[in-house]
């Protein structure tokens, strides 16, 4: 109280205000004006600490959050949902295509969405996120395709229904179908995630593709792995591929006969692309330039395989950037799907468009070469250990031939394996984080 009424005496700027209420809520209000007032006065030397701490933080965000972050998924029946699928899937360019990208968050279906984006097309994109390597790279490349607008679909190929409704809120032109259980030797470890992806995920794209209205041109990603024990080389698309050497080889090879299937009976246009061992920046941890980088550089070592009587292994190793050529080239030249369900009927007005490319560099390269050329870029010695090759799926060589995809879809790969593993040691010393520590130490 005696302070109350201190502080009302003390009020000699304001007007008194009568009432015994009034009095007294002013001088609370006096009060607490007079405490802010001198809070104030002591704090605000320290604004500009403040605003310097805040930037800072600010600052470490932007360099740790290279990519806004994708919006969490929303359930297919949100309107929200409808509304990200349409807005990434409208092309900025006159004519632009309308293409659902399966396998986006992959390592190619994440550099062809890119590329088709950059230059004007629509995108929408698919993937399951499996755990088949480390998830939260293909969160990294989901969050760099959000950063261009590609809005990335979190569901799987055998999820029919959601592949129905994607066809009914976009009329895509084309599919680049990419979602796929990669890798020769897993195989052996988990068959059965071969057939659901490949096989069983497959089936279910192309009976949601020859339902969609219009039916959209499919481009597809199959593998020279199908080449399997073939011992002509370079391989030429006419070669017979009826002796695959790993349960992978087989899924592709029974894709190419299933997408002829889809083909010859509902009019889809097809374009089997079998590439051969792609590798760069973004790219898939089981690889073995992938996994020879990781190994090298924390001083583990490294099986290299070879074949019988010591003889080096060797693949026709093929850049992505040139593989993203190769894919946009079969996009543009396919022409249209034939059929239609018309009022509940199947009609198809004439055959469809089935081609089938090689997409590999023509240069093959030995295992322990490029072991030597990840040596030079990154200075530092592997620890190798050599094993004969086991039995589980690997084929001696790989060559590609490719004059068919030059051609007819103008596919010309220019760069060569030195040129690739520098760009591509370059993006993994950044990606996870060795720059700094490196150069220093070179
Ligand atoms: O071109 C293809 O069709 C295939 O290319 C690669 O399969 P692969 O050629 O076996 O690629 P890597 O796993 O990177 O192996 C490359 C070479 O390194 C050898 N290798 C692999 C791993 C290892 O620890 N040591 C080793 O010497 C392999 O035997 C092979 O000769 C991909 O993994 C497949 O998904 C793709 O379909």
């Amino acid at each position: 109280m005696s302070m109350r009424i201190n502080l009302d005496q003390n009020d000699n700027v304001h007007p008194s205000t009568p009432g015994k209420i009034k009095i007294e809520n002013r001088s609370y209000s006096l009060f607490f004006h007079r405490h802010i007032q001198r809070f104030l006065a002591s704090t605000t030397p320290l604004i500009p600490w403040f605003v310097f701490i805040i930037s800072l933080i600010a600052i470490f965000y932007t360099f740790n959050t290279p990519f806004p972050t994708h919006p969490q998924s929303y359930s297919s029946h949100d309107i929200q949902w409808e509304k990200k699928v349409r807005s990434s899937a409208n092309p900025r360019r006159k004519d632009g295509h309308i293409v659902l990208v399966t396998g986006v968050a992959g390592f190619v279906g994440a550099h062809v969405s890119l590329a088709l984006v950059k230059r004007g097309d629509g995108v929408v994109g698919l993937d399951n996120f499996n755990s088949y390597y480390d998830p939260s790279l293909k969160k990294a490349r989901r969050d760099l395709l959000w950063s261009h607008g590609v809005f990335v679909v979190d569901g799987d190929l055998n999820d029919g229904a959601l592949l129905n409704l994607l066809f009914d809120v976009v009329a895509f032109t084309h599919v680049i179908h990419l979602a796929a259980q990669a890798g020769v030797r897993y195989a052996i470890e988990n068959p059965s995630s071969y057939i659901h992806s490949n096989i069983a995920g497959l089936v279910s794209l192309l009976e949601s593709c020859k339902t969609a209205d219009p039916q959209p041109a499919v481009i597809w990603a199959s593998s020279s792995s199908v080449y399997g024990l073939n011992e002509k080389v370079p391989f030429s698309e006419s070669d017979l591929t009826d002796r695959p050497a790993s349960l992978y080889a087989a899924t592709k090879k029974a894709g190419e006969e299933i997408t002829h299937t889809y083909n010859h009976i509902y009019g889809l246009s097809i374009t089997g692309l079998r590439f051969f061992t792609v590798y760069g920046p973004w790219g898939r941890p089981d690889m073995a330039y992938f996994s020879f980088t990781r190994n090298i550089l924390q001083g583990k070592p490294i099986t290299i395989y070879r074949g019988k009587d010591r003889v080096d292994l060797a693949r026709d190793f093929t850049y992505i950037d040139d593989i993203v050529k190769g894919c946009l080239g079969a996009l543009d030249t396919a022409t249209k799907s034939t059929g239609s369900v018309g009022s509940g009927k199947r009609k198809k007005s004439g055959p469809a468009m089935y081609r089938i490319f090689n997409l590999g560099n023509t240069n093959p390269v030995t295992v322990p070469t490029l072991v030597a050329l990840l040596e030079k870029h990154l200075k530092m010695k592997a620890k190798k250990n050599w094993l004969e090759m086991p039995g589980n799926g690997d084929v001696p060589y790989t060559n590609a031939n490719i004059t068919k995809a030059k051609k007819e879809i103008g596919y010309k790969p220019s760069t060569d394996l030195n040129t690739g593993l520098r760009k591509f040691v370059k993006w993994y010393l950044s990606y996870y984080g060795y720059s700094n520590k490196w150069n220093k130490n070179s």
